[in-house]
């Protein structure tokens, strides 16, 4: 049995782990912690999944790393400098792994996947993501992580910048500029978590949407990765590794 402690837990994805663990027959929830309980609770936990906010997700690694306790996390807001610092205490804590993944929903990671295949192969690449008004970050992981991958995939073809005439335009009008690649977040009710990469080329279009139909979906990619992070050594960046891709 593997013992797991979730961070989080009274939130929107956090009650979707705790459950899932639960009904795991591999697996053990020992505690379950949101704001306001003592992290101390996790002792004892061999993994802790995180599903909290950025704005504290770093001082929750730091402690998990520290006390020897593998870390996997979904909650978003990683950049360079932040995934530097996380290397930085594994290296001080040999034997401690970490995964973090912008999403644990396998076909958000398929998605990603097809979009950084396809990049190469246009002129263009936009990302529009489209979220729940709750969310904290903007644009989403998700989006950041996709739009890195088109980046890298583009700069490894040799392809030039993309075309846009735009010498004009409000503020906010084109989007976040990540890696040269454009993304758009919108806020609205009704929604959960959704996103397309339009890729345009010479008198064609390619759409990659994905739709997140509810929270569950996160959960099995979340489990996958509960099961391998013990053995994944260091610090791994998104489910890739874990699904062969
Ligand atoms: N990687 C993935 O697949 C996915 C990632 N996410 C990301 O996960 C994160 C959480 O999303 P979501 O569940 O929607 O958010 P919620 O706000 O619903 O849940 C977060 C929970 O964490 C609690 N919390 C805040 N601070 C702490 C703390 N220091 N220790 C323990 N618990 C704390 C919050 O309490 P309170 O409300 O009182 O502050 C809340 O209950 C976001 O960054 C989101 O982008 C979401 C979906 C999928
Ligand atoms: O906050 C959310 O809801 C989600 N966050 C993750 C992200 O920022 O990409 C994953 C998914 O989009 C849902």
């Amino acid at each position: 049995m593997i013992r797991v402690g979730v961070l989080g837990a009274r939130g929107r994805v956090g009650v979707e782990v705790c459950r899932a663990v639960e009904a795991a027959g591999d697996m053990e929830l020992v505690a379950a912690v949101d704001q306001g309980d003592d992290i101390e609770n996790l002792t004892g936990a061999e993994v802790v999944v995180d599903f909290t906010h950025p704005d504290v997700v770093m001082g929750n690694l730091e402690w998990c790393i520290s006390h020897g306790v593998h870390p996997v996390v979904g909650t978003t807001g990683f950049d360079e400098d932040r995934l530097a610092t996380v290397r930085g205490w594994l290296e001080r804590f040999p034997g401690t792994n970490c995964l973090i993944a912008p999403n644990f929903g396998i076909a958000a990671v398929l998605m990603m996947h097809f979009a950084q295949q396809a990049a190469r192969y246009f002129e263009s690449v936009e990302i529009v993501e489209l979220h729940h008004p709750n969310k904290a970050d903007a644009p989403s992981g998700t989006a950041r992580r996709t739009a890195e991958l088109v980046s890298q995939a583009r700069a490894k073809a040799g392809m030039p910048g993309m075309p846009d005439a735009t010498s004009t335009s409000l503020d906010g009008a084109r989007g976040a500029d990540v890696g040269g690649v454009h993304v758009h977040a919108v806020r609205l009710a009704g929604l959960i978590a959704h996103q397309e990469v339009l890729l345009g080329g010479d008198g064609e279009i390619l759409t990659i949407r994905h739709d997140t139909m509810n929270r569950a979906a996160f959960t099995p990619g979340v489990l996958l990765g509960v099961r391998r992070v013990r053995e994944l050594p260091g610090l791994t960046v998104g489910l890739e590794p874990l699904l062969d891709l």
